[in-house]
């Protein structure tokens, strides 16, 4: 029941809800303890032959009364315990979307995306009942069960009473046994449900990777496999939910025999009358759901105990990446200095940026090229703080960015990542995405300058066109152009394009990169690429080599001493030439 006590925060914020709530909870109770009274009254005055018509009349409008009453009160606390427990099931699922939202890379790279929906569903949906059924069912168990027994004990017969449910610790015993079962079954099947979330989230996102390979159907047969694991897990947990009700049941027509035939003795004995009898049994039903209730309150806190300890473990792991408490809220532009003396992403890693030391003007562009692996994007992801230097720093306008906050950061930084991705809206959204008062106008700058403008108007919708799931109607170099565009949009005054013009030919990267040098004037380029062309205007031109500065300097100069650089460029001339067939 600590689960409860744990969702205190959650009952004080909807006290008034809950009070109201439980207190129809409680005055429904006790109007269900009237009818049974009234039918053993009416029975023994029958009996009697002391029934008058207008007495009868009387207590038929009682009932009828009683019935409209529970009726309103039902509906009503209905509204308020299960409506506040879906505002519960809101603020849990907005904590968890806003935490997901602040975690760096390195949370996504320990937790798979398909366990975090999971958790935000199926873990949700758990605590959303126990805050909900499980209040309902702990308040009737208590309430309802507790003023069936005094009515039984004290009004009818405490004898009768107590021989009748001498069944009950044997169910007590057993739902216990059950809750325990169910716990850990619930948990594998929780993990069931995770890894298929897994599989359905991959397979999907690589689709075409799984058609091209010839995999479609070793595929479908993994997910079948998964699918069956995940029913299979679900089976044991409803064979122990369906042993609940049954067990349940058993109990209660065991007391339902015992209270009949000792019962019938009490009224031989004169102890207590028919319709007292007829009262009891009447009670001893309406003691069927108390007693249900008891067991299904064990299930759904067992099940709300293990989501919310799930939910708030997740909740509890800090950002890596956040901001500090006296955090600029403002940047101010200026130079870009690396001075990075070490950094490694974590103690497995082998990888290592040594020794990177260098300086970027406000308003040049800065080339960084290598072979693959050598560090290039790591360069970048650190000046975005998506990892944070281990020794040294990195400063803008001489102020260390870990002294900034993440958004006077960012709200500097245009990033066009190697892999792009479109949402599923129309291009000019996409586009606007990080601008949403941008105007037409504006749209169709970026676009040009991306050179993806006229591809766009030939497009069926121009930019109404929606593009597909992930951008799937788009050439990879019609994508890679959207998300320059997109990252142009607010003009930024860093702007960063890690390798995304791998996917257009030679021509259209020229005139991407003399658009961007006319329109960007003042301010500063980062280009990261295995083609020298991209690189071979800039202002700076280093090459990376196992985390190391290997070489530095302007086109004109690297080509002038022997080295990686001279020899791959020289080799990307030489390849250019053959594609034009040496002309
Ligand atoms: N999140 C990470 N955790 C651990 N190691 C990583 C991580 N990201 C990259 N690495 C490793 O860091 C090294 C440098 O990677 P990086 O992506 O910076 O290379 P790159 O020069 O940009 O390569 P490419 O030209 O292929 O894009 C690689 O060995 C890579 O495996």
């Amino acid at each position: 029941m600590s689960v409860f006590k744990d969702l205190l925060w959650f009952f004080k914020q909807e006290k008034r809800s809950y009070i109201w709530g439980i207190s129809l909870l409680i005055i429904v109770a006790l109007l269900e303890l009237l009818p049974p009274k009234v039918i053993g009254f009416v029975i023994d005055e029958m009996i009697k032959k002391s029934l008058s018509g207008k007495t009868l009349f009387f207590w038929v409008g009682l009932i009828f009364l009683n019935g409209l009453l529970l009726y309103l009160f039902r509906f009503l606390w209905r509204r308020l315990i299960f409506g506040s427990s879906l505002k519960l099931a809101k603020q849990l699922r907005d904590n968890l979307y806003h935490h997901f939202t602040k975690m760096s890379p390195t949370f996504y790279q320990k937790n798979r995306i398909g366990d975090l929906m999971a958790h935000a569903t199926n873990d949700v949906q758990a605590v959303r009942e126990t805050a909900g059924a499980g209040i309902l069912t702990f308040v009737d168990s208590i309430i309802l069960g507790g003023s069936v027994l005094v009515m039984m004990a004290v009004s009818i017969s405490w004898k009768l009473t107590l021989i009748s449910l001498l069944p009950l610790p044997i169910m007590a015993i057993l739902t216990q046994y059950y809750g325990k079962l169910l716990h850990q079954r619930f948990h594998l099947a929780q993990e069931a449900f995770s890894e298929l979330n897994n599989k359905v989230q991959e397979s999907m996102s690589g689709l075409k990777v799984i058609r091209s390979l010839g995999q479609a159907k070793e595929d479908i047969g993994a997910f079948k496999n998964q699918a069956d694991v995940v029913v299979k897990n679900n089976m044991k947990v409803a064979r122990i939910d369906a042993l609940f009700d049954p067990t349940i049941m058993l109990v209660v027509s065991i007391s339902y025999l015992i209270s009949i035939v000792y019962g019938s003795r009490l009224v031989i004995s004169d102890d207590i009358t028919i319709g007292q009898l007829i009262t009891f049994v009447t009670y001893l039903g309406i003691l069927i759901w108390p007693m249900l209730a008891i067991g299904w309150l064990f299930n759904i806190v067992e099940r709300g105990r293990a989501s919310y300890d799930r939910i708030r473990s997740l909740l509890s792991i800090e950002a890596e990446i956040k901001d500090s408490d006296q955090a600029l809220q403002k940047l101010a532009m200026g130079e870009i200095h690396y001075a990075i003396d070490s950094f490694t992403y974590n103690e497995e890693s082998n990888f290592k940026l040594s020794d990177i030391h260098f300086r970027v003007k406000e308003g040049q562009t800065i080339g960084i090229v290598g072979k693959t692996g050598q560090g290039k994007t790591t360069l970048l992801k650190l000046l975005l703080r998506e990892y944070d230097v281990n020794q040294g720093r990195i400063s803008v306008g001489d102020m260390n960015i870990k002294n900034v906050s993440l958004h006077a950061l960012r709200e500097h930084i245009g990033y066009v990542p190697q892999e792009h991705f479109l949402f599923s809206s129309t291009v000019k959204e996409n586009i606007a995405f990080s601008f949403t008062n941008a105007t037409d106008e504006d749209v169709y700058k970026a676009s040009e300058i991306a050179n993806i403008h006229n591809d766009i108007l030939d497009f069926t919708e121009g930019y109404q066109t929606v593009v597909g799931e992930r951008g799937v109607s788009l050439s990879g170099g019609q994508k890679q152009r959207i998300s320059i565009a997109r990252s142009l949009i607010k003009n930024p005054n860093i702007l960063i394009l890690d390798d995304c013009l791998s996917a257009v030919d030679a021509k259209t990267e020229e005139k991407i990169l003399r658009s961007l040098k006319d329109e960007r004037d003042g301010k500063t380029t980062f280009i990261t690429s295995h083609r020298m062309s991209a690189v071979m205007h800039s202002d700076l031109i280093i090459v990376l080599d196992e985390g190391k500065i290997i070489q530095r300097g302007k086109h004109e100069e690297l080509v002038q001493i022997d080295g990686w650089y001279k020899e791959m460029f020289e080799r990307q001339q030489l390849e250019e030439l053959v594609q034009q067939g040496g002309r």
